[in-house]
């Protein structure tokens, strides 16, 4: 299963953030373009493998994990929303600072309420610090996290966000660098 992701992830290039190996794929860039059968087939198994019969909204977060929500919405009909890298002002916006190995910004979360029922995705966790601000927030807000996707497990960042929030990470691909090549298996 998802061949066509695991061939090309190990044909990304890798570049340097600072120390960091950062591999760079249109899954989780945008860079190179990205075949449109890599997402459908992402979207297939999400769809295949998740009960998604009580979900009431896919979460993304922005940037990447956008067209990930869109391509299960589509799949699946079901409407999306996007943890944003703007600040909007709505009522009832909640902000939250992340850390990433290269970056520490800002997100904000609207349109999620106590009780909502949530499928939430993202492209990458390695470090685990966008998931866990992310995660502990929609805890605090009160929403139901029915299941958390993340496509490509990178290093130790699932069992980091594991072990900080409590709660189960699926991923579909476990990637690490070594010697500046990306070495690549589907979990499925
Ligand atoms: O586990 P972590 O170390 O937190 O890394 C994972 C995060 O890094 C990337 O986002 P980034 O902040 O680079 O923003 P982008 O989605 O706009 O590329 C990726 O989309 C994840 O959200
Ligand atoms: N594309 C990409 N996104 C990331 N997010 C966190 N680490 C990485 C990485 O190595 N590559």
């Amino acid at each position: 299963m998802l061949e066509k992701l695991v061939e090309s992830l190990r044909n990304a290039p890798v570049v340097k953030k600072g120390d960091y190996d950062y591999f760079v794929h249109g899954i989780s860039d945008g860079i190179p373009a990205l075949n449109p059968k890599v997402l459908k087939e992402i979207s297939e198994v999400l769809d295949e493998q998740l009960d998604l019969s009580k979900i009431d909204k896919i979460v993304g977060v922005e940037a990447m994990g956008i067209h990930i929500a869109t391509a299960l919405s589509l799949e699946t009909g079901l409407p999306f929303v996007i943890i944003r890298k703007r600040q909007y002002g709505l009522p009832e916006e909640h902000e939250i600072l992340k850390h990433t190995a290269y970056e520490t910004s800002k997100l904000y979360i609207n349109d999620l309420k106590e009780g909502d029922n949530i499928l939430l995705v993202d492209d990458v966790v390695s470090t685990g610090g966008t998931l866990t601000a992310v995660i502990n927030e929609l805890k605090s807000i009160g929403v139901n996290l029915v299941d958390t996707v993340v496509v490509v497990e990178k290093g130790e960042g699932k069992s980091i966000v594991e072990e900080a929030t409590g709660e189960e990470i699926k991923t579909l691909v476990k990637l690490d660098v070594v010697d500046g090549k990306v070495l690549a298996d589907s979990l499925l």
